[in-house]
């Protein structure tokens, strides 16, 4: 296999055998615990493996001490302005551990003065959610005894206490929780959630973690201050659990919210990611599941700079999704396109909006890194690879998707057909994913979760409105594979994939190859699209695959 090794385009930002060189971060004080049970050394790096064997108390006293006395030199000395976006999605900061490690992450790239996006700990953005349907049917009164809530609070609490934060930080975190209780307290009076006061409750879980884990990094002497990212400007749309960024304000409000002070010391903005302000209604917004990747593209757009790092629990942007592939290994590169498609299409590692502040912003690169894993070279996302030894690069499965056939003959010769059916659409506020069409009939799927309101409803509506000029079927439960690809390969891509169909017997039901020229979409019965990924991912990355570019032009590598 022939692996693409372009350097980064971003200039100013360090190679990855730089990183790698890059030593631990400087202790200032003892750094050193022995662990007797184990009979090992833990410095401070493998502090987390030696906590989780079984220490003895006087280790555990011990490891205090190693706390207490931990200080790092604050990253980018010198510096004023910062020059990097670090994000942390909620598996890098799921508790006082991960928060370390992060904190530890931060400050073994002295080069840097980042500017620290994080996501809210662990599954709190989850238990939140669950906090917010429970109390629709929770007595007032019982409203404190909420398994999530409690669940939430002693997360919070506890890291606060693990890493002896500011007492003043530990006493707003407290106070935020009760807040936070207040709220569902209300959910519960009111009897209803809407999608404003869904916003305001899953804010909690990035407004409690950054406010941790800034006061963290000043306990350890780095000067951190937190930012909710509303207070920095960055302004929405007022579409509830789904806004988009309005860029023509937020970018110039950012910039300057996050300009070098004269004269003041240089501060880490550690950043809540996810959340955003109304343009009309000034309440807090959420930009969608996983948004905090766009948050941390939002402000590297704002702030001009080179690169965007969005640290993981996986080694970069894999060949599929890990749950349902074992081998999937990392994609050394992709395009900003490719991203976006393997993230609309499903990929949960990358929010499907993230890559469009790189876009806009033509000068900067997105890295997909591990905070497991952090010499793991990950994913350079950039404008543009070179896709000669390209064939397949990714395979993605979106399940629970709705077919729609429209047909009607009538319309034979006629125009306005396709204008009259997606009108439809576009009335019912519902967005189509895969389309292929012929004279007189449209198959079109759509995601019934992006539907608003009851999908049964809308969809029967639809079908009597369109059922004026056409007949309308529908399937439900099915799943769209898509292969990210080079289309220009697409004879070799389709051939090979069609063997392997008929090989499994799996029926493909539509396919697009459409104008993006990085994607072909299959759709398949749900009952078989994790079979038919496992087999795809088969044929195309288990096997032998080697770029003989230069020897026949023959040849692929497989990303
Ligand atoms: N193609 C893919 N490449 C990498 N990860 C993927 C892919 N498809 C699905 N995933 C899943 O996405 C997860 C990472 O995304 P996410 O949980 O949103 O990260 P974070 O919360 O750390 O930002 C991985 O743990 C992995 O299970
Ligand atoms: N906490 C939010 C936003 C987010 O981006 O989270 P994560 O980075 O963990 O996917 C969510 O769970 O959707």
């Amino acid at each position: 296999m022939l692996l693409q090794t372009r350097a980064p385009v971003a200039s100013r930002v360090a190679t990855r055998s730089e990183r790698v060189a890059v030593p631990a971060p400087v202790l200032r004080a003892s750094t050193v615990a022995v662990a007797p049970a184990v009979g090992a050394t833990c410095t401070t790096q493998s502090l987390v493996a030696c906590k989780r064997s079984s220490w003895r108390p006087s280790v555990v006293a011990q490891a205090a001490t190693v706390e207490a006395s931990r200080q790092y030199e604050a990253p980018g000395k010198g510096l004023s302005q910062v020059n990097v976006v670090y994000k942390f999605g909620g598996s890098s900061v799921r508790d006082a551990e991960r928060m370390r490690e992060v904190a530890d992450i931060i400050c073994s790239f002295p080069q840097y003065l980042p500017c620290v996006v994080l996501s809210a700990m662990g599954k709190t953005t989850n238990l939140l959610l669950e906090c917010g349907d429970l109390a629709l049917r929770t007595a007032t009164d019982k409203i404190g005894d909420l398994s999530p809530l409690k669940i939430i609070r002693q997360l919070h609490l506890a890291t606060c206490d693990e890493l002896a934060i500011e007492p003043a930080v530990r006493a707003e975190v407290d106070h935020l929780i009760n807040e936070l209780q207040q709220l569902l307290i209300g959910i519960s009076i009111m009897q209803d959630l809407t999608p404003r006061a869904k916003d305001s409750l899953v804010s909690f879980g990035e407004r409690l973690s950054t406010r941790i884990f800034a006061s963290y990094l000043r306990t350890k002497g780095v000067p951190a201050r937190q930012h909710d990212a509303w207070d920095l400007g960055l302004t929405t749309t007022d579409d509830f659990t789904n806004a988009d960024v309005i860029y023509e304000a937020s970018l110039p409000a950012i910039a300057a919210a996050l300009a070098p002070k004269p004269g003041q010391q240089a501060e880490l903005p550690i950043v809540t990611g996810f959340l955003g302000r109304g343009q009309h209604t000034g309440a807090v917004t959420t930009l969608g599941r996983g948004g905090s990747d766009l948050t941390a593209t939002v402000l590297g757009a704002a702030l001009e700079l080179p690169e965007v790092q969005v640290w993981k629990d996986v080694d970069g942007v894999l060949t599929s999704d890990p749950r349902i592939v074992p081998t999937t290994r990392p994609v050394t590169e992709l395009t900003f396109e490719e991203a976006t498609e393997l993230a609309y299409f499903g990929a949960q590692v990358l929010h499907p909006q993230a890559m469009q502040p790189a876009i806009r912003s033509g000068k900067m690169n997105v890295r997909v890194k591990n905070s497991y894993n952090r010499e793991a070279a990950g994913t350079i996302i950039s404008a543009h690879r070179d896709l000669d030894c390209s064939l397949v690069t990714s395979i993605v499965l979106k399940s629970n998707v709705t077919l729609v056939d429209i047909i009607s003959s009538r319309m034979m010769g006629q125009y306005g057909f396709l204008s009259t059916v997606f009108d439809a659409f576009r009335r019912h506020k519902i967005s189509v994913d895969v389309v292929a069409t012929s004279e007189v009939s449209v198959s079109l799927t759509l995601d019934p979760k992006k539907i608003c309101g009851a999908p049964e409803d809308e969809l029967h509506q639809l079908q009597s409105e369109l059922s004026k000029i056409a007949g309308v079927s529908y399937r439900k439960g099915l799943a769209i594979l898509s292969l990210i690809c080079n289309v220009e390969k697409t004879s070799e891509i389709l051939m090979r994939a069609f063997s392997v169909f008929q090989r499994e017997d799996i029926k493909v039901l539509m396919m697009s190859q459409g104008a993006s020229k990085t994607n072909i979409s299959l759709v398949v019965d749900g009952a078989r699209g994790v079979e038919a990924v496992k087999a795809l991912h088969r044929e195309f990355f288990d096997g032998p695959s080697v770029c003989s570019k230069t020897a026949n032009g023959n040849g692929h590598s497989n990303n």
